[in-house]
């Protein structure tokens, strides 16, 4: 791993047990907190999140959905469980609407009245509001604190325990050690619960689509360093699956976000960093992925010449 990245990993990287709700109740001051629920057809699921958020009472100061453009009842659900619901479409009309999270992302800082904004997928099946006072905890408690990524182990429902977030393992996470080896020690790049300070959000592009979270994290390390960045672990999180085609356009999204960013002298790290939870630690795993390659063979001395073969018992 990338020495920045094995220090980073190991100074800046908590549980949401560090956070208690009192604690950071004492911490919030006059810190305005708004959460923030992007949602494109989310009916089943985001009721429940959304009153979730609200048991944390007055930690948090506003709960906002921003409709992606639904064509189910996620805005009335949402409405009737406390949420303020703006449609993508009403938010600065004169710039138009984009589909895709990205544009909602964008959006939201347009009409939330929070400084700390902590996003939120609406599709969890499993949320708890240790998710939001998790990453809050970093940032109510040191200012230097810019934006906050959770991580968490994500079972693929139906399939496997561990084997869920598979654009992440087999698009961001590999190309985000080659390009970005700082960014290495981030155990869910892609994670779509994430807290950050407006001053931070307001100067930053917002990637298209589903390369949002990958803009964000690169585009914020190289803004203000790797240590304006930490992870807090949340445990378990599940959420809806989209299918193979679909996670293909998202990877697709992601190498655009990522080339998007390179610079003609980037060169290419030699490992991949990945992570295992070891009893209730996530902890890193290295391997060595570049080894030059063999010429080819009509170059080899004793190519073509018989050789004496050895029988192997
Ligand atoms: O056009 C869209 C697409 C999605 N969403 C919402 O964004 C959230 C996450 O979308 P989802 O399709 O569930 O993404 P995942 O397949 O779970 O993708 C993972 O990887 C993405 C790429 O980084 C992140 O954006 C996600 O948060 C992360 O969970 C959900 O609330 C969606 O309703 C929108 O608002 N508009
Ligand atoms: O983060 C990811 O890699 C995508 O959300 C896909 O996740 P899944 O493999 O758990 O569906």
């Amino acid at each position: 791993m990338h020495p920045s990245a094995t220090s980073w990993f190991a100074a800046r990287t908590s549980t949401w047990r560090d956070w208690t709700p009192d604690a950071l109740a004492a911490a919030k001051g006059d810190t305005r907190i708004s959460v923030v629920l992007p949602a494109l057809d989310e009916e089943p699921t985001v009721g429940e999140i959304v009153t979730g958020v609200r048991t944390l009472g007055p930690l948090v100061d506003e709960v906002i959905v921003v409709d992606s453009g639904s064509v189910d009842r996620t805005a009335e659900v949402a409405a009737a469980a406390g949420a303020t619901v703006h449609h993508r479409d009403d938010i600065l009309p004169s710039v138009g609407s984009r589909p895709g999270k990205g544009e909602v992302l964008w959006k939201a800082l347009a009409v939330a009245r929070g400084d700390i904004l902590v996003y939120v997928d609406a599709d969890l099946t499993d949320f708890r509001p240790h998710f939001v006072t998790g990453l809050l905890g970093p940032l109510l408690t040191d200012p230097a604190t810019l934006m906050v990524k959770a991580f968490y182990d994500r079972p693929l429902l139906d399939v496997s325990a561990a084997g869920g977030g598979r654009v992440t393992e087999l698009a961001a996470r590999p190309l985000l050690n080659a390009f970005f080896p700082e960014l290495a020690g981030v155990v869910q790049p892609l994670a779509g619960e994430y807290a950050a300070r407006r001053s931070l959000l307001e100067t930053l592009p917002f990637a298209y689509g589903y390369g949002v979270e990958t803009g964000l994290l690169i585009d914020t390390y190289r803004a203000a360093g790797l240590d304006a960045l930490a992870q807090v672990d949340l445990g378990q999180r599940t959420h809806g699956h989209q299918d193979t085609a679909a996670l293909g356009r998202m990877a697709a999204t992601i190498v655009h976000t990522i080339n998007d960013r390179l610079t003609p002298s980037h060169s290419i790290w030699p490992t991949l960093t990945q992570f295992e939870r070891h009893d209730s630690a996530v902890v890193p795993h290295v391997t060595e992925i570049s080894l030059p390659d063999r010429p080819p063979m009509v170059t080899v001395d004793g190519y073509g010449r018989p050789t004496a073969t050895r029988t192997r018992r």
